[in-house]
């Protein structure tokens, strides 16, 4: 971790200087007033910066939060409803409002928008996020602005992102960005709150080591999440091999050409991860847990094999057969997360038992494995994806 000093020669950061596909994501707090109506001023402003940068030839997707606070005033609302349903109701409100807005900004410039909103399920299945990105891509090549956002109407407290900053992580690799830009009410990411008191800004960040000794506190009045969803989504995106700057909307144009302003999280990786696993580890919740003895823990972790029955000492929740659930070892810890092959009601029947007892008891069509190593990713200590 770098921490600002007067003293350092700032460089640019040709990474980002040289993307030329970047995800940009701001937050409500940067698109709407306290009293819950679109800011307009700085709407344009933002969209100033956005239609340069496309200008200039680079390809821009844009994630913007601010449905439910941009519903609020016309709702009458004065403070972010906390229950789902009034959520869904200011969301259906402002996010109408949003775009309109957005449309007439980016046509001072004759450029055109696509609003495109996404459920967590969207991103979870796979056929899904092949069908989200097949729609980036179409409206890229078309040159228009995709305007993303949570599909927060017909979104539900079991499966929901909530804040738009993993999800802009996570449209950044489906989309195969070159960077992702996050735009909050604040600079940079600091030591602490730099509401409360004595904080200094981070410049650099190179893994979540860095982050050890760092104070992320909670959201402002009309964001969600506050830094550690940021900080979550660097980690994904970095995870990812997609570098990100996270800045306020006041610096984005230094941000996109790559000035050194706010906070920059290296990539962690090099290498783009397989999509599928990437999507298990960070996109999906598991629907139960499989509890295993040691020698499944060590045969799923260090040696990467399936999971067979014989391993599963235990079954909690209610899934079914395809849905994600976490493998959980002896104490309770979550080692690994897999789509699992059967419904929760049918494992116990298999429970300590051989494939081949299986088979010859209850019929070929039990041999299989409980997740098939393919459909496993393997957690480590933070909750990262485990290389494979
Ligand atoms: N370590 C930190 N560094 C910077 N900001 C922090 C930190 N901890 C908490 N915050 C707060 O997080 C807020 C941004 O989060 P949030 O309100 O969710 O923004 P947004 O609506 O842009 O997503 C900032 O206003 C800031 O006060
Ligand atoms: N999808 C939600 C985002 C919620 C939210 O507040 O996100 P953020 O401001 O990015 O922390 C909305 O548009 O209101």
């Amino acid at each position: 971790m770098i921490i600002e000093a007067e003293t350092a020669t700032p460089r640019i950061r040709e990474a980002i200087a040289c993307a030329r596909r970047v995800v940009v994501k701001a937050g409500s707090s940067s698109l709407t007033t306290p009293q819950g109506t679109i800011d307009a001023d700085r709407i344009d402003a933002l969209v100033d910066v956005l239609a340069a940068a496309k200008n200039a030839g680079r390809q821009i997707v844009f994630v913007s939060s601010g449905a439910i606070a941009a519903g609020m005033g016309p709702l009458g609302l004065t403070r972010r409803p906390t229950d789902l349903a009034t959520q869904q109701a200011a969301a259906s409100v402002g996010q109408g409002l949003l775009v309109a807005r957005y449309t007439s900004s980016f046509a001072r410039y004759g450029m055109r928008v696509g609003q495109v909103l996404l459920t967590a399920d969207d991103l979870m299945r796979r056929a899904h996020h092949r069908n989200a990105r097949r729609a980036l891509e179409q409206l890229l090549a078309m040159g228009i602005v995709p305007i993303v956002n949570e599909n927060d109407t017909v979104a539900t407290d079991e499966i929901r992102f909530g804040d738009n900053d993993r999800l802009a992580a996570l449209v950044a690799h489906l989309v195969r960005a070159d960077a992702l830009i996050l735009l909050s009410d604040v600079d940079a990411l600091y030591t602490g709150d730099p509401r409360h008191g004595d904080a200094r800004r981070i410049t650099d960040v190179h893994g979540p080591d860095d982050l050890a000794d760092v104070k992320l506190g909670g959201s402002g009045r009309v964001g969600t999440g506050g830094m550690v969803t940021k900080v979550e989504a660097a980690r994904i995106a970095g995870g990812a091999s997609v570098p990100v700057v996270l800045t306020n909307a006041a610096s984005a144009a230094a941000a996109l050409a790559g000035e050194p302003v706010g906070t920059y999280f290296h990539p962690t990786r090099a290498q783009r991860p397989s999509t599928r696993l990437l999507w298990l580890a960070h996109a999906t919740t598991g629907q139960g847990r499989l509890i295993l003895d040691p020698g499944a823990v060590d045969a799923v972790v260090r040696r990467r094999k399936s999971l067979l029955p014989a391993g599963v000492t235990g079954v909690e929740g209610d899934f079914s057969a395809g849905d994600p659930v976490d493998v959980v070892d002896g104490e309770g810890r979550v080692v690994a997360r897999g789509l699992v092959n059967y419904d929760a009601g049918e494992i116990p029947a298999l429970m300590g038992r051989s494939t081949r007892w299986l088979a010859r008891e209850l019929g070929p069509e039990y041999q299989r494995e409980i997740i098939h190593r393919d459909d496993l990713v393997i957690l480590d200590r933070r909750g990262d994806e485990g290389a494979r």
